[in-house]
């Protein structure tokens, strides 16, 4: 029973239990005017920002509202005719254009309103990314979604103290409660996050070979599509790069797809390309490519590695003072040595004294080779240390499918898994994943999803056909 005690100071304390005190809060009123006025403000501001950043899809719906109070129902009713007609047009007529114009901005706002806005405050809360502090909820403030052709990509601001990190860790969350298949973090800035949901994949298919430009290209050729279809290219010059992936992964079309873009480079003379295959399987097919630049056993490859040091250090020294950065010329090309699975020369090789060439002039190239136009493309099964040591000496790497999520970040470096990396994730059946992988690039830390175009052998032996001999040392 709810008992006042007695006594000026005890106006405030009631009791429901005897022998206990419960302290009465104070109620302080606050006037209408000021909850009415914080209202008001509230719907402009949400109003105004709404319009600055949908200004199409408001346009949509408030100029027939206007011209129908103005001018009458037909009046509106011609204008909303004309105007649907006049995108029919332009969306039949140029389909590209009226996507990025107009497309994808109205699906933007439709997404924003209905997907995102509507859920928001839910999934935020169910997933944990929300938080109650002393009675009052925090939410973490969904700043603006754009929509690719192929993903919604929803900007974010975090609440004070979150990281990506507690993103990564709700991804699935997130994926359900948007009802996305995926759900991809990035960290944008400094307390800022990216979710990227993918509607559809566009790299669910093989890429056929790509057609080998009539451009020279020697610093960056192309080799497959990104995530969003747009063309990845590979930068080749002026780095080292490594290919991990389970057996079956697809890294041959890796290592096809660059010597391709190549091929007019070679046969114009600013290339050589070095290949070493320790397997005898997959460089053999071509092998007519690279003249005498080839290599199957191992004390061969080790020949080959050190030759490549040879001109590496003849380089360094006619450099010396001279030039820092190597530019691609018929007397210096740019030396690409193309290793397949180099954990055959490096970890499964019984002669130890080769093995220990291999390694070293490996080392030395990965290394020094760069800055004097001699980089190193290895592909490797296994990305544990003790099989290749020199991992880490390879700026760019490239994942594909791998066997556990531990994997991930023994290839890409720390953090690659949980910015999105999903390498153990990647199907097994050839079809979807073969040739898919995580790029992560010494300059940019953030993974991007790539596949790489298949490279038949219909394609290598067209590329003989046209190509082999246009590489061999004069
Ligand atoms: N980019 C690709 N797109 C579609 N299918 C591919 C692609 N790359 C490879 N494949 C398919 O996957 C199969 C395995 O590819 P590949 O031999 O290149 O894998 P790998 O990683 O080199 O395997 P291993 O290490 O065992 O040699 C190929 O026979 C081919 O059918």
């Amino acid at each position: 029973m709810l008992r006042k005690l007695p006594g000026d100071y005890t106006r405030d304390i009631v009791s429901t239990v005897p022998d206990s005190l419960v302290f009465r809060p104070t109620v302080v009123n606050t006037p209408a005017i000021f909850t009415i006025a914080a209202i008001v403000f509230r719907a402009v501001v949400g109003l105004v920002r709404m319009v600055w950043r949908h200004p199409l899809a408001c346009l949509v719906l408030v100029v027939p509202f206007t011209l129908w109070a103005v001018y009458g129902w037909r009046v509106a009713l011609v204008a909303v005719v004309a105007t649907v007609s006049a995108l029919a047009g332009w969306r039949l007529a140029e389909p590209v254009s009226f996507s990025a114009w107009v497309g994808l901005r109205l699906r933007a706002w439709w997404r924003w309103m209905w997907i995102y806005r509507r859920h928001w405050q839910p999934v935020m809360v169910v997933s944990g990314l929300g938080k109650h502090i002393s009675g009052r909820e925090y939410l973490p403030r969904l700043l603006k979604v754009t929509c690719t052709p192929t993903a919604d990509v929803v900007a974010v601001r975090m609440l004070s103290g979150q990281s990506a990190a507690d993103w990564q860790d709700r991804a699935d969350n997130l994926a359900h409660g948007f009802a996305g298949h995926e759900c991809r973090i990035a960290s944008a800035k400094p307390g800022r996050v990216t979710l990227v949901f993918p509607r559809r994949d566009m790299l669910a298919s093989p890429i056929p070979a790509l057609p080998i430009s009539g451009d020279v290209q020697v610093s960056a050729v192309p080799v497959g599509l990104r995530d969003d279809g747009s063309p990845y290219r590979l930068k080749l010059h002026g780095t080292h790069v490594l290919v991990a992936g389970a057996t079956g992964a697809g890294k041959g079309s890796w290592l096809w797809s660059a010597i391709r873009g190549l091929l007019p480079a070679q046969r114009a003379g600013l290339v050589e390309i070095w290949a070493l295959d320790p397997k005898l399987m997959e460089l053999s097919y071509g092998r007519a490519l690279f003249g005498d630049r080839y290599a199957a056993d191992p004390g061969a490859c080790a020949d080959l590695l050190e030759a490549a040091v040879k001109v590496m250090q003849e380089r360094a020294g006619r450099f010396a003072g001279v030039q820092r950065n190597h530019v691609a010329t018929v007397d210096d090309p740019f030396i690409l040595i193309v290793v397949d699975e180099v954990a055959f020369l490096t970890a499964y090789q019984t002669d130890r004294k080769c093995r220990e060439r291999i390694v070293a002039a490996l080392a030395t190239l990965t290394t020094q080779g760069r800055a004097v136009g001699v980089g190193v493309l290895a592909a490797l099964q296994d990305p544990r240390k003790e099989i290749l040591s020199i991992r880490n000496l390879f700026p760019d790497k490239i994942a594909l499918r791998l066997d556990e999520p531990s994997q991930v970040d023994l290839v890409l470096g720390d953090g690659a898994r949980d910015r999105g990396a999903l390498a153990d994730q990647i199907s097994t059946n050839p079809t979807t994943g073969a040739g898919v992988g995580y790029v992560r690039l010494e300059t940019s830390p953030e993974p991007v999803r790539v596949r790489a175009a298949y490279v038949s052998d219909a394609d290598i032996r067209a590329m003989v056909a046209e190509y082999a001999g246009a590489g061999e040392a004069a």
